[in-house]
């Protein structure tokens, strides 16, 4: 065996040895019934069609209003349609994004041993709780989840991605919120989604020998207004639009929004918070790092018009 399986049999989550019966019963059964995840939902080819979006008109000074208008009816629509879009020229650099990925994977190439010292206090999780009965209960991936207040000034490089893509957030939300009152809004979501409430999840998925039956993450709604993702060039998200698994192809210059939960109640079911997933690799790790705009348990979510469907 060589030094590196090693290395990453050390800061790998023992998920062969913890699932091994789910994963053994699963292995006959697909045997038995040849079923792999991706018959569960039609998949399409990569998709070209997610609506990608140029921000540039709201940080510039010198353009006119009908072009910033513009921008905020095509994220407004894309909110509607797809419930997720990708962001170019979204003001965050590009070495902010790099230096975040770096100290990422630094923190993940701990010894799992390591890591699990932070398991009790909430902030790391790994595989899917013991409540699994089937393979497709469990996800294939281990993650630190930070809120953005307990981001330490010795990780500066996840601060500064926080406070960056936090404000990118709160600008989208913003307008999304501008949009469906008819109305420039209020600080609604700077007064109520504190750094104390949001935070930061970094994920890490690592090569699966099985990829083609198990979840790098299950299919999910984010419960929380919405989500900024930016993942690395691998590849694997896929997000339900009519019915199929439509995969988003990595592009190096977006980032990812998706709609959360509370804003598909706040919008009264205009927003959409559409299911997604994360589907494994058979050789390669994957990162990505999800920024969520939640507000404090207290704050009350009501819909913005009426009737409401919640
Ligand atoms: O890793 C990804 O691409 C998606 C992550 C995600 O959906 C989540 O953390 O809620
Ligand atoms: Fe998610």
């Amino acid at each position: 065996m060589d030094t590196s399986y090693n290395q990453n049999l050390a800061r790998d989550p023992p998920f062969h040895e913890t699932y091994k019966t789910l994963i053994s019963n699963s292995m006959d059964e697909e045997s038995r019934l040849k079923i792999t995840l991706k018959n569960d939902l039609v998949i399409v080819e990569e998709c070209e069609l997610l609506p990608l979006i140029d921000l540039s008109p709201l940080f510039l000074d010198d353009i006119d209003e009908l072009q910033k208008e513009g921008c905020k009816e095509e994220i407004a629509r894309a909110a509607h349609e797809w419930g997720f879009f990708q962001v170019v020229n979204h003001g965050i650099s590009r070495d902010i994004l790099e230096n975040m990925r770096e100290e990422q994977v630094k923190v993940f190439k701990q010894p799992f041993e390591t890591k699990l010292l932070n398991f009790s206090a909430g902030s790391y999780r790994w595989g899917t709780p013991n409540s699994a009965t089937s393979i497709r209960q469990l996800s294939w991936s281990e993650a630190f989840h930070i809120p953005s207040s307990a981001l330490s000034p010795s990780s500066s490089s996840l601060q500064q991605f926080a406070t960056e893509v936090a404000s990118l957030a709160q600008e989208l939300a913003e307008i999304l919120a501008e949009k469906i009152m008819g109305h420039k809004s209020s600080t609604y979501f700077q007064e109520n989604c504190l750094p104390s409430t949001c935070y930061l999840r970094l994920n890490r998925y690592p090569p699966c020998p099985i990829a083609s039956q198990i979840f790098g993450l299950m299919p999910h709604t984010d419960s929380d207004f919405l989500t900024i993702l930016h993942q690395d060039q691998v590849g694997g998200l896929q997000l339900e639009k009519d019915g199929k698994w439509v995969a988003v192809k990595p592009n190096p210059e977006a980032l990812i929004i998706n709609i959360g939960d509370l804003f598909q109640a706040w919008s009264n079911g205009y927003y959409k918070s559409v299911q997604h997933c994360v589907v494994t690799n058979p050789t390669k790790e994957r990162f990505s790092a999800a920024y969520f705009l939640c507000p404090s348990c207290e704050t009350v979510i009501e819909s913005c018009s009426k009737p409401s469907i919640y």
